[in-house]
């Protein structure tokens, strides 16, 4: 579902401030798979979701999704292929539209921009279902202003329109890092039970070694701009924050000395 190949990217090149932020990254997703990345500040995992997402154009290196080479495709026209949750709970929907304007908005996701959006009944009944699932009333308030939503409200919502149109990759950007312990937890189970049921290909990042643990069927570990370390199925599974902090210190020695 994903193929990126040898992607580099350097920030400012050919300055002082040249910085280096991927440095020949390849990843392959099948259809189905949920890859949790893991890496410490600075390590291009966002770059890399930027460069999936094609809000960064790479220097080197190819990407496809669902077999398309999307390597020069703009953000705007793999928005009918790829889906994202920010960190930021403002950064998913907009504030001075309705909660049924902005699901109606999202349907419309990789459509023509002339095509107008229609609000009928049966839609509403769609939206409302889709909202329910996070026990947060929101189906109640599908008329209501979303710059009026908590937090927590406004990341089930921005989860709800990533996933409404089905992307062939949903991309998580730490999405559950800005929000309490109990809300978090909310809107993971939401996007476990999302991925699972829509059978979406994922790719989420964080910085909770657990979550990284328990979540998904792949970890990837990145460190300076490389893949430095990939689990999967059980050997996932059986990891320990231990082992995986272990690892971080491993790679970090030998790139030390390398
Ligand atoms: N727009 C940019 N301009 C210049 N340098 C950048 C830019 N974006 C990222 N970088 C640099 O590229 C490197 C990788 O950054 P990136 O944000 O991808 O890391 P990250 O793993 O997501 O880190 P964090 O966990 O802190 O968000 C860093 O050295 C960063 O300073």
């Amino acid at each position: 579902m994903l193929t990126a190949t040898g992607l580099r990217k350097t920030f400012n090149a050919g300055t002082t401030n040249a910085r280096i932020a991927l440095d020949g990254v390849s990843l392959s997703l099948d259809e189905g798979d949920f890859a949790v990345i893991i890496g410490g500040n600075g390590a291009g995992k966002s770059t890399f979701l930027n460069s999936v997402a094609g809000e960064v154009t790479v220097d080197e290196g190819t990407l496809a999704i669902a077999g398309r080479d999307v390597t020069a495709l703009p953000t705007h026209r793999r928005a009918g292929l790829v889906s994202r949750v920010f960190q930021d709970p403002l950064a998913g929907s907009a504030g001075p539209m309705t909660i049924e304007e902005n699901m109606a908005l999202a349907s419309r996701r990789g459509l023509p921009s002339r095509l107008r959006f229609a609000l009928g009944g049966k839609r509403r009944e769609t939206y409302r279902q889709m909202l329910r699932v996070f026990g947060l009333g929101l189906e109640n308030r599908l008329t209501h202003k979303v710059e009026l939503l908590s937090g927590g409200q406004r990341q089930s919502l921005a989860l709800a329109m990533a996933i409404l149109t089905t992307p062939k990759l949903l991309l998580l950007d730490e999405h559950c890092a800005a929000l309490d312990p109990k809300t978090a937890e909310t809107v993971m189970q939401a996007t476990l039970a999302a991925v699972e049921n829509q059978r979406l290909t994922a790719l989420m990042v964080t910085h909770n070694m657990q979550h990284a643990i328990d979540y998904g069927n792949r970890l990837v570990m990145m460190m300076d701009g490389r893949v430095v370390f990939e689990a999967r199925g059980d050997d996932k599974k059986n990891l320990t924050i231990e082992q995986l902090v272990e690892r971080f210190h491993l790679v970090d020695d030998k790139m030390l000395l390398a």
